[in-house]
């Protein structure tokens, strides 16, 4: 396996039953190669199936045609090298930071003597600069802070896929710039392949080497792939003038908003 093939799918078809024999057909003929340590977005109207692939990528839901090769092992179910992050951090409210981050560790990772165990959740607490509040409860701590403790959890288990489906969109923009500057700065660190479902576009292009754009459902499908040809570390605000980064913000605004543009959203 090249690493450029990282991660594969191929005509990947999801269907779903809508009772008396009718069926609603989401995605159809979705193709891409993505490489490992990528980071990707995918980005399209409301209702196109962003959620609907990931969770197949995930694990969580079978496609009803197609193939999803990973490392060139066949994905058939959720497993450990998957790690997701969902719009609403799914914290155990009775477990501290610490933690919420320590029991994904031990059930991925039950060969870790204690003291390895503890090195390794302290490693990710501070990671997203969290030390502070490792024994506070989910809900002793803010919104961005609960999410940069599902990062962290999420990245502990050293998956090869992180999985993101919009994952600060319940954020305000400040604190979500906040948590894309931490992704980034993570991501040159730990070397994952990352996929990201994100409506927004300065986002997606910030974040992103390659930005997929989904066309409308029923029948959605990959309409086109933009590849962000920006060096890293990106910072922001020199971003605004730079050439490349006005010219993919405009290829994503001129496919969402000429080319298949939605009236209903
Ligand atoms: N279990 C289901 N049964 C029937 N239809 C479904 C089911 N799950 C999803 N769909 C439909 O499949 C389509 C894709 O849904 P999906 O949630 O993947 O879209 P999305 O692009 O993630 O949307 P959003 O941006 O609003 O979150 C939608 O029309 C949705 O109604």
């Amino acid at each position: 396996m090249s690493n450029k093939n990282f991660l594969e799918l191929e005509n990947i078809h999801k269907s779903f039953p809508l009772g008396g024999g009718k069926e609603y057909v989401a995605v159809v003929d979705v193709n891409v190669k993505i490489a490992k340590n990528e980071i990707i977005s995918i980005i399209g109207h409301s209702g196109c199936g962003k959620s609907t692939l990931l969770n197949m990528i995930a694990g969580l839901d079978a496609q009803t045609k197609g193939n999803i090769i990973l490392n060139n092992k066949e994905i058939k179910g959720p497993g450990p090298e998957r790690a997701v992050v969902f719009q609403n951090h799914s914290l155990l409210p009775w477990l501290s930071v610490y933690e919420n981050i320590e029991m994904a560790v031990k059930k991925v990772m039950p060969e870790l003597s204690s003291s390895e165990l503890r090195a390794r959740v302290e490693k990710f607490v501070s990671m997203v600069n969290l030390d502070h509040a490792k024994d506070k409860y989910p809900g002793e701590i803010s919104g961005g802070m609960k999410q940069r403790v599902g990062i962290a959890r999420a990245l502990s288990i050293k998956p090869d896929v992180l999985l993101m489906d919009e994952p600060f969109g319940a954020l305000d923009s400040l604190t979500r710039a906040n948590l894309q500057e931490h992704l980034m700065r993570i991501q040159q660190s730990v070397e994952n392949t990352v996929i990201i479902i994100t409506h927004d576009i300065d986002e997606a292009v910030l974040l992103s080497d390659k930005v997929i754009m989904m066309t409308n459902g029923p029948e959605a499908t990959i309409g086109e792939i933009l590849e962000v040809k920006l060096d890293r570390p990106r910072n922001r605000v020199e971003l605004q003038s730079d050439p490349e980064y006005i010219r993919c913000r405009e290829a994503i605004l001129s496919f969402l908003y000429e080319k298949f543009a939605k009236d209903d959203e």
